[in-house]
């Protein structure tokens, strides 16, 4: 069989832990065998960055910005534990923070639906997909530790020296404080993505903030949603027969529990973040949820939306047989392929992006599957496979 050619790179950011794993097995079994794959390799690896002071991850997403389409594997956002264990220079960023703030757009994570894999929320009937904001707010902040009493003030300082300030809080001890942003062009391009991603898929849009406590931060992104909505698309969503909705995020969290699903959920940064992670394991698994950061200038980068598996990884490093779902990493690599099929019009990388999906989803319905879903799945008497064995019977539908 003739291998299928690639006229333009994808960027692919290796990345950490069982995922890096997942990585090299998914390449190696479900790819090169039958594209001939080009890729700009960019290894993000947390050894790496440390060597090249995070240089690598802000060159590989300036490389997005000159190929358009990138594929991420999860990789480690540092604390103070990893700080040790990678004997680390400095506590780096997270490498996702730095990507979203040089690409900016919107992060869309919608659950991968396979047969005898329920949502355990039993009123969901269709998928739920979250739209999370991927500039700014606690992931772009500032922050410090106060040591003891003293004032803490906001302090804007024009371009032509005029000054405003406002008071965060008078410590009469220790405490800490954080500082955190946003731009009007980001939250109205998350806003316009927003609606078009509603009018292309025909599902309703609901949008929450705290805009009642946060009267000036959130109350801008309200603002900010209202106004692009009743001038630019109030007539086509009328005429596509959906509904834009806004409420409280608290409200917005119950409603959602009590819905039926088909809809686009658009989230706040850190909302996204952790909403995403909600939705997905009650559709059945974090492994079972893509994640495409969409820019406004037609960028594209797929990832997986959970992390490394670093319980699983250690397990691995110990020689002990892992479980670890591949599919979401496995989607990340469809989504990328499909989509330097379509900017390069090549039809048949389109068509493998699709066959490799399907034979992934085609092998969970027939039984086998990894432990996460195995334990949960309707499908009596499921095959367990480990990791790769996974992987090898995905790769048996391609052949
Ligand atoms: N996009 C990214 O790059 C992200 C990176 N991270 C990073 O990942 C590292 C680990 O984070 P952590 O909080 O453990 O989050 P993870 O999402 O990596 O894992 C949390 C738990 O979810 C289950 N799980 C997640 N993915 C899978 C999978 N593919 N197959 C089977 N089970 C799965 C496992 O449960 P169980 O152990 O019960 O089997 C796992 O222990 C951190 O260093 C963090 O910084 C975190 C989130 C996103
Ligand atoms: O970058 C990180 O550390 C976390 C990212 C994350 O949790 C996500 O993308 O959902
Ligand atoms: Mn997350």
């Amino acid at each position: 069989m003739e291998k299928i050619k690639m006229t333009t790179p994808i960027v692919e950011m290796d990345g950490d832990e069982m995922t890096r794993i997942l990585w090299k097995m998914i390449k190696e079994h479900l790819l090169k065998p039958f594209i001939e794959l080009n890729t700009e390799y960019y290894d993000l690896g947390l050894e790496h960055r440390n060597e090249t002071n995070d240089q690598v991850t802000i060159d590989s997403a300036n490389a997005t910005k000159k190929y358009k389409v990138a594929v991420k594997c999860a990789t480690i956002t540092p604390n103070a534990a990893r700080m040790t264990e990678y004997d680390l220079k400095e506590m780096w960023k997270s490498p996702n923070g730095t990507i979203r703030a040089i690409l900016d757009g919107t992060v869309f994570r919608a659950p991968i639906v396979v047969k005898g894999i329920e949502p355990c929320v039993k009123n969901w009937k269709k998928p739920i997909t979250i739209a999370r904001h991927a500039y700014g707010d606690v992931y772009k902040g500032t922050e410090m530790k106060i040591p003891g009493a003293g004032k803490v003030e906001l302090v804007y300082t024009a371009e032509d020296g005029h000054e405003e300030r406002e008071l965060v809080h008078n410590f009469t001890g220790a405490g800490i404080v954080q500082g955190m942003h946003n731009v009007n062009d980001s939250i109205a391009s998350f806003a316009r993505s927003c609606f078009n991603y509603a009018l292309d898929t025909k599902q309703d849009l609901w949008f929450a903030t705290k805009d009642t406590i946060s009267k000036k931060y959130d109350h801008t992104f309200k603002d900010i949603f209202q106004e692009i909505y009743d001038n630019e698309y109030a007539e086509k969503f009328e005429k596509a027969g959906i509904v834009y909705f806004y409420t409280l995020i608290d409200d917005a969290v119950a409603r959602v529990m009590k819905s039926e699903g088909g809809y686009i959920w658009a989230c706040k940064n850190y909302d996204g973040d952790v909403m995403s992670d909600m939705v997905s394991s009650a559709f059945g698994s974090l492994a079972m949820m893509t994640s495409v950061l969409v820019s406004p200038e037609g960028y594209y980068e797929y990832e997986a939306a959970h992390g490394t598996v670093q319980r699983h990884y250690y397990k691995h490093l110990k020689g002990e047989e892992t479980s670890t779902n591949s599919v979401a990493t496995i989607f990340a690599w469809t989504g990328a392929l499909r989509k330097r099929g379509e900017l390069d019009g090549n039809q048949e990388l389109m068509a493998f992006a699709d066959k490799l999906e399907k034979a992934t989803i085609d092998t969970i319905e027939e039984g086998k599957m990894t432990k996460d879903l195995a334990l949960i799945t309707t499908l009596e008497n499921p095959t367990v496979l480990n990791s790769e064995e996974f992987i090898l019977a995905i790769a048996e539908k391609l052949a």
